[in-house]
């Protein structure tokens, strides 16, 4: 089977209609949609649309994830806040409580909220974006389903548990440091195994303590607790797997400790008779207000200047490429929209056929449901711009080449085609 690049709007319209049919307020179904597009653009895809099924859309069927947004802000000051959130999608809530920490920090100079029965939001980098759009320092992270094992034992116990430091600086992107103290988060792992592919040694240790490549053993062994992913830093101390460990450990405190959430063993997710039950978990968000401290200008600047000073390090080979924090998924992004979509694979779409069959989203079709290429008509030809009119009844008005996807018609320099 083919794999498909997808243009974005199509994707995050398709989900958050998907998350609207199973019960989601339309404004925090696009929440969830937005963010989940956002992961792709930014080249996370392991957290992107290809989780909405496995993890959201299959816990609100299952009855484990509410579809109601509801919250209280159980405990308040001028600095800080609790909230718990009742089991209710992670992502708009997530958003909501970063937003507080930042209006916090805007006014009094730092903000911390935390968070308690919420539940899984997705790419933390997210949320730290959104302080460093509004001059913060943001820094975020959660808990999670048991993954991680603490250095010398073999049992999975910690999450993957995000943290994201971002801040803005005087170059075209922010500085924004996101990902799990896992050295792979099991998205990952779901990746590996949708592509068929074994995962890199180093990764995973059993519950002997033995290395293991195979990704469907290694995910499924994660819910079993038979596999483990190993700490940034990998296994043992020799290359310093305590500190991942421990970097994952404040991550579980920060997320449980200050808004009383739950933790470790108890975020496994099954009922006491062996059946899923929710994964109520815990996050912090912190913001920080730079202007507290100095002028934002001379903040990016300095912030600026030490990337630049760290792309002067001298290199091995000439080709070698220095990289800061949140360049690549800035590159991702610019090169993903000039490319017009996300590539989804055979997996993908058979999840997509299922949601949509299951909710009647007839409306949305897709090029893997045609059965032939059927050739186009170019209305328009400029340096670099053909302006395509498709035949009637072709199913996918979009280009199945490198292009831009507009409309009813396509720019581009490419052979274009459109399937029937
Ligand atoms: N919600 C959850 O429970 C959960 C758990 C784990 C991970 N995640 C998310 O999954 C996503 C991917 O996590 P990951 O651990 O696979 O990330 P990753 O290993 O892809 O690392 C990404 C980070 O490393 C930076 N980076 C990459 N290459 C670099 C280089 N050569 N030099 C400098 N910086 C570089 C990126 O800019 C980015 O900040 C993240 O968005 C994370 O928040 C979520
Ligand atoms: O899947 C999880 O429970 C956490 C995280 O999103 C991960 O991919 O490790």
């Amino acid at each position: 089977m083919t794999s498909y690049r997808i243009p974005f709007d199509i994707l995050e319209n398709f989900s958050r209609d998907v998350l609207i049919k199973i019960g989601v307020e339309p404004k925090h179904a696009a929440v969830v949609a937005d963010i989940l597009t956002e992961s792709d653009r930014r080249g996370h895809e392991t957290h992107g649309i290809g989780r909405l099924k496995p993890i959201y859309y299959d816990r609100v069927k299952k009855g484990i994830l509410e579809t109601a947004v509801k919250y209280d802000i159980v405990k308040e000051t001028s600095t800080t806040a609790v909230i718990d959130a009742h089991n209710s999608l992670g992502h708009p809530i997530s958003k909501i409580a970063m937003q507080m920490a930042i209006d916090k920090a805007k006014q009094h100079g730092l903000g911390m909220v935390v968070c308690r029965n919420s539940t899984h939001y997705g790419i933390a980098g997210y949320y730290t974006s959104m302080a460093a759009a509004q001059g913060c320092v943001g820094m975020c992270g959660t808990n999670a389903r048991p993954s991680i094992p603490p250095t010398g034992a073999v049992e999975n116990m910690l999450g993957t548990n995000p943290l994201a430091f971002a801040f803005p600086t005087d170059e075209d992107f922010d500085f924004n440091l996101d990902c799990a103290t896992s050295i792979a988060q099991r998205g990952r792992i779901e990746q590996y195994v949708r592509e068929n592919r074994p995962v890199p040694a180093g990764w995973v240790i059993d519950d002997k303590g033995q290395p293991c490549t195979d990704a469907q053993q290694v995910l499924t062994g994660l819910t079993k607790g038979t596999h483990a992913l190993l700490p940034l830093g990998g296994a043992g101390e020799e290359l310093g797997g305590y500190k991942g460990y421990g970097y994952a450990t404040v991550v579980e405190v920060l997320s449980a400790s200050l808004s009383q959430a739950n933790f470790l063993r108890a975020l496994y997710g099954t009922k006491p008779d062996g059946s899923a039950g929710p994964i109520e978990l815990g996050h912090f968000f912190f913001a920080a207000n730079v202007e507290a401290f100095t002028t934002l200008e001379e903040f990016k600047k300095s912030a600026g200047d030490i990337m630049r000073e760290l792309r002067t390090a001298k290199k091995a080979h000439p080709e070698d490429r220095i990289y800061v924090a949140g360049e690549k998924e800035c590159e991702a992004y610019h090169e993903q929209i000039k490319l017009g979509g996300v590539i989804i694979e055979p997996a993908n779409q058979k999840a997509i056929d299922a949601m949509r069959a299951e909710q009647g989203l007839t409306q949305y079709v897709f090029p893997w449901d045609a059965k032939q290429d059927v050739p186009i008509t170019v209305t328009e030809e400029k340096p670099n711009l053909k302006v395509c009119k498709y035949p009637e009844g072709a199913v996918q008005n979009m280009c199945l080449d490198k292009s831009m996807y507009v409309g009813d018609g396509c720019y581009h320099a490419c052979s274009c085609h459109v399937r029937k």
